[in-house]
């Protein structure tokens, strides 16, 4: 018998420097053709690309899509939940579909949301006015909306990074960890910002990937990370901050732009703003 491996290198390096998995080179082609057919989109933004992708013009649309078509992907090989995630813009520009179109603040989003591949397939999406989850059911191929205006607790009991890099972090971040291991509050790290993120919806607590000190902006990406998960989260009754800035004010310079990210529980996110105020950072 044949068995299709779809785990393993691609044998390329994307834009960012990472390693491509075959799965990566799939779902980066998905959602460029499938959104290049759809007539509805004019340019495109993937963390596969190194530039924006235009859509050829008989079949532009009026809507900008940025995505990290597989979120997620060291992950892949140890079957750990992965994920897609979106935002959508209205094209500003009266011109040709250009990188202006897609450097747009997260404030302007029409929508966001996110699939994850886990224990079930779900859709999470919004369209600015609250947020919805629909799960896939195999039986009849549709995607059914299980969790209607899903909402983040004010607080919750879990706490979210990477603390590997404990010794790099900031004053601030250093001393919010520090009172949630005081509280004996639960630690969850999946490093599948999906994965991570979605919990956090659904159970409560933060989600963080700070600034360290051997990269001060952070990891994640701001125009198809950060902002739609942002945008999600303040849509779930949530907050999504750098600990300076909320991350929808942002004006985003650079189509892979990097920032510092907390998001979650809107009191939890709270701490973290007022720590960097208290540390004057
Ligand atoms: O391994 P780290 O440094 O904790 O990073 C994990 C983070 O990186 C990501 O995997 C993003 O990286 P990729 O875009 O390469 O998948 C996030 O999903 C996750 O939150």
């Amino acid at each position: 018998m044949k068995v299709l491996i779809m785990y393993g290198m691609a044998g390329d390096v994307n834009v960012q420097g990472e390693e491509v998995k075959k799965l990566d080179v799939l779902a980066n082609d998905l959602f460029i053709n499938m959104l290049s057919s759809s007539y509805s989109t004019c340019l495109m933004v993937s963390e596969e690309n190194t530039t924006v992708i235009e859509v050829e013009k008989e079949r532009q649309g009026k809507y900008v899509v940025c995505f990290d078509p597989l979120d997620g992907s060291s992950n892949i090989d140890c079957l750990v939940s992965i994920g897609s995630i979106f935002s959508i813009y209205r094209k500003t520009t009266e011109s040709e579909p250009n990188v202006s179109d897609a450097l747009q603040p997260g404030n302007q989003l029409v929508a966001a949301g996110y699939a994850l591949y886990g224990s079930a397939t779900m859709m999470v999406i919004s369209t600015g006015n609250g947020v919805n989850g629909f799960m896939l059911d195999p039986s009849i191929g549709e995607f059914v909306l299980t969790d209607p205006s899903m909402t983040i607790k004010e607080r919750g009991k879990i706490y979210s990074l990477n603390e590997g890099y404990a010794n790099l972090w900031d004053p601030a971040v250093t001393e919010y960890v520090k009172g949630k291991k005081a509280k004996k509050a639960g630690a969850r790290y999946i490093g599948s910002m999906v994965a991570d993120v979605h919990r956090t919806i659904k159970y409560g607590g933060i989600f963080m990937y700070p600034a360290t000190s051997d990269t001060p902006k952070g990891k994640l990406r701001l125009l198809y990370e950060c902002i739609p998960m942002a945008f999600l989260v303040q849509q779930a009754g949530g907050k999504a901050t750098t600990g300076k800035m909320p991350i929808l004010d942002i004006q985003p310079t650079d189509i892979h732009q990097r920032v510092p990210i907390f998001l979650g529980s809107s009191g939890d996110v709270q701490d973290v703003i007022d720590l960097y105020k208290k540390h004057g950072l």
